[in-house]
């Protein structure tokens, strides 16, 4: 695996049909936070899914951990938060971590760390359902915690929080990276990208740009990550208007 996390070379995924992801390289180094950019629709999801071996691919190879993706040696070593995250929201904070321990063969002491982790401690005993929107996001992060994985999966983990909650968080991220976690964060949010180690964004399907912000920014002459990405996106679409005349003027 070498320094690398997630290693993905020629990933052909068909959803309803459609090459939703037409051919994909991808490399995430370890130890990183690396945040997945891209319009709705962009297959950020569907890439995820695949790194997590819960999607159907048609081609290509997945290499996570140095295992091919969806090996049951991975299910302990990877924490993967969905957008609808399934917590019961009859049980308790602590309930519902005590059901995913169980499953994962963890102790209490894991969960209060995992509960530590993301600040939710003085709602251990609070019932899912009596939640806010971002304690109950904060929930589905402690349940990807507590097998203390090397790679987390996020995507969007911070929708609908605010700024307090989101830097929380992004601190939260870093700190994880400096124990040598691995992260791959998806968002669609531009200004988290200064957050990230590096960044990879995606158009179509395919990666449009995969390095730091301050090289993304530098090879457009831009001063901020969505200025950034709207000129790769022009650029793109120049490019593909130029290979097929018939494509001028579609919108990426
Ligand atoms: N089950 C499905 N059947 C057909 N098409 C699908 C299916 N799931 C996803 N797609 C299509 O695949 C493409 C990529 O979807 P995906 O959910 O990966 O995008 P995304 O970048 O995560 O979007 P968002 O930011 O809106 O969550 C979209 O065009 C979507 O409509």
């Amino acid at each position: 695996m070498g320094n690398n996390a997630i290693e993905i070379a020629g990933l052909r995924v068909v959803r309803g049909g459609i090459p939703v992801i037409p051919s994909l390289d991808l490399a995430v180094p370890v130890g990183q936070v690396v945040g997945l950019l891209g319009p709705s629709g962009s297959g950020k999801t569907t890439l995820m899914r695949a790194i997590v071996g819960a999607q159907i691919v048609e081609g290509g190879t997945v290499t996570v951990l140095g295992l091919p993706a969806g090996s049951a040696a991975l299910r302990r070593r990877i924490g993967y938060v969905t957008q609808s995250p399934s917590v019961y929201s009859d049980l308790t904070v602590t309930e519902n971590l005590r059901y995913a321990a169980a499953i994962l063969g963890v102790d209490a002491a894991a969960i209060r760390q995992a509960l530590t982790d993301v600040d939710l401690i003085g709602h251990a005993g609070q019932s899912i359902g009596t939640l806010s929107g971002g304690e109950r996001a904060r929930v589905s992060l402690a349940i990807a915690l507590l097998g203390a994985p090397d790679l987390l999966v996020l995507d969007e983990p911070t929708v609908g929080l605010d700024p307090v909650l989101r830097r929380d968080l992004w601190e939260l991220f870093h700190r994880l990276s400096r124990s040598g976690v691995s992260l791959l964060v998806s968002s669609h949010v531009m200004d988290e990208a200064a957050r990230c180690d590096r960044l990879i964004l995606l158009r179509g399907g395919g990666v449009l740009a995969d390095g730091t912000l301050a090289d993304l920014l530098d090879r457009t002459g831009t001063t901020d990550a969505e200025a950034a990405f709207l000129a790769l996106v022009d650029e793109a679409a120049a490019h593909d208007a130029d290979r097929d005349p018939a494509a001028r003027g579609a919108t990426p």
